[in-house]
């Protein structure tokens, strides 16, 4: 089968958080089991794509309402990602370095899908699915099936990945005009609650809805920032696929970014190694217990409540522990979490910013990775713990609880109930009971090391999936 991945984010062309490493991977195992899958991201100002070769693969112009562009599709050329890549570059829209935060993002991801589709829709041939992910791609399953200029492609099927429905890309009515002449009657199709809304258009349009883990599906139910009842009406075309993990990047034993690579065998002295290195730069004592946490510091990720935590956890464990955290987010979490190091210089450090080689000795070099989620559609990092040996310490959440199972049930991690203070700080002192317990904690090490969590599987799910609707 032909897929066509479309996507804002792919690793490592342009990262942001999640999204990009299952794009970056997803396609690779697709491949490998007998596919042709492709991606098309826009062309960011980014390291990678400045420092890769390029060809043009098409030039033309387009337009989104009065506003017209060209655009030009770049080819990687030397496939060395495992699938094709392929960039929509359009001067002055995509070709920025940041992915998100622009006053004009709307234009920016219409103008990219309404490109991709213009070209997709002048192939001699037909891609068998196109598999579009989160609200900034949700534009393409309305506009395939109902926009004149593309009848050309309006059969094939297409398929939404939701990663993360927090985000919905809402846009007022006033930019209609943006996307391409359709039957006006079916503008419903767009909308929810009185804008433009490109997530709830794309679960109503695409031809199946998947989510990144089977839990998260079920509490979108009763919890997705106002979607609920769509997605229970949409419910029969949806399901759960637990995203699975690039097991050639995320493998400590070959891991480049690591100062000493480690196996299930030499895990002990190779964690040992690289928890030394990480004490020594972000100056800590690599005799303690290290606690971890890395993501983007926003509320979905509990991030708010990470400075208490953190407060109340070394007021208790006094010089007995080490905190580090690698993120950058809501700007008075950032505040607040550098004002700690003032109080505890010598057992707390914060790495403001994002900071991808640190992420992986931070994974290698920890005892213990804390994700206090409000929400988790599926969870990586718990994912890249469990690889590296670092006990996840999670909230029984979406992906994070289809993924971790806590020690007192016979599992490998250290699992609470809800976000709060109290909640995470019992989780710590759990953890530090595991810690000093050296029988134990090397036991679990190990069993979570040997945990399968390759793409393999999912990668097969969704094949599974888009060989239903062929037939469809
Ligand atoms: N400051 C920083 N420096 C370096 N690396 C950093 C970093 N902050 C985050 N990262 C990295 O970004 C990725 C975060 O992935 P997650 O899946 O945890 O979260 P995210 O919410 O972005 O993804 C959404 O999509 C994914 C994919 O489907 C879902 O797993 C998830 O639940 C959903 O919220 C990891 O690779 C992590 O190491």
């Amino acid at each position: 089968m032909e897929i066509i991945h479309i996507s804002a984010e792919c690793y490592p062309a342009a990262k942001v958080g999640g999204l990009a490493d299952v794009v970056g991977a997803l396609p690779k195992y697709q491949n490998k089991i007998g596919h042709i899958a492709k991606v098309v991201v826009p062309a960011y100002d980014t390291k990678f794509i400045r420092e890769s070769e390029f060809e043009v693969a098409y030039d033309a112009w387009s337009n989104y309402g009065n506003n017209h562009f060209q655009y030009r599709i770049l080819k990687e050329k030397s496939n060395k990602l495992g699938f094709d890549l392929y960039l929509v570059h359009i001067q002055g829209l995509t070709d920025r370095p940041n992915v998100y935060g622009y006053a004009d993002d709307t234009e920016r991801f219409v103008a990219f899908q309404i490109a991709t589709l213009d070209w997709i829709a002048q192939w001699e041939h037909r891609p068998d699915v196109i598999h579009c992910h989160d609200h900034h791609t949700g534009l393409v399953p309305f506009m395939v099936t109902n926009c004149l200029k593309y009848q050309s492609i309006s059969k094939i099927p297409t398929v939404l990945t939701i990663h993360n429905a927090q985000y919905q890309g809402q846009f007022g009515w006033d930019k209609l005009y943006y996307l391409p002449a359709f039957d006006l009657w079916k503008g419903g199709l767009l909308g929810w609650k009185d804008s433009i809304n490109p997530l709830a258009s794309a679960i109503k349009c695409a031809w199946r809805v998947t989510t990144v883990s089977p839990s998260y599906l079920e509490e979108m139910m009763g919890n997705a920032r106002g979607l609920e009842s769509l997605l229970r009406q949409e419910r029969w075309k949806s399901v759960g696929i637990l995203n699975g993990i690039d097991s050639e990047v995320w493998n400590p034993e070959t891991d480049p970014m690591l100062g000493k690579g480690y196996n299930l065998k030499t895990v002990e002295s190779g964690k040992a190694a690289n928890k030394k290195a990480l004490c020594d730069v972000f100056q800590l004592d690599s005799s303690k217990p290290l606690f971890t946490f890395i993501g983007r510091l926003v509320d979905e990720k509990g991030a708010d409540l990470l400075p208490d935590i953190f407060y109340s956890a070394l007021y208790q464990h006094g010089d007995n522990i080490n905190i580090l955290i690698l993120g950058s987010g809501d700007s008075w979490v950032e505040g607040r979490l550098n004002q700690i190091k003032d109080y505890y210089s010598r057992n707390y450090n914060a790495y403001i910013g994002y900071n991808e080689q640190v992420s992986h000795e931070i994974y290698a070099g920890a005892d213990f990775l804390l994700m206090p989620s409000r929400v988790e559609p599926c969870g990586l990092n718990q994912l890249y713990a469990l690889r590296y040996g670092t006990v996840p310490i999670v909230r029984r959440v979406g992906g994070l609880k289809d993924t971790v199972i806590d020690i007192g049930d016979g599992g490998f991690g250290i699992c609470h109930d809800q976000t709060s203070v109290w909640d995470v700080t019992h989780a710590i002192n759990r953890a530090v009971e595991l810690y000093n317990d050296k029988k134990a904690f090397k036991a679990v090490r190990k069993t979570m090391m040997k945990i399968d969590h390759s793409w393999d599987k999912a990668a097969t799910n969704y094949i599974e999936l888009y060989q239903i609707l062929k037939q469809a």
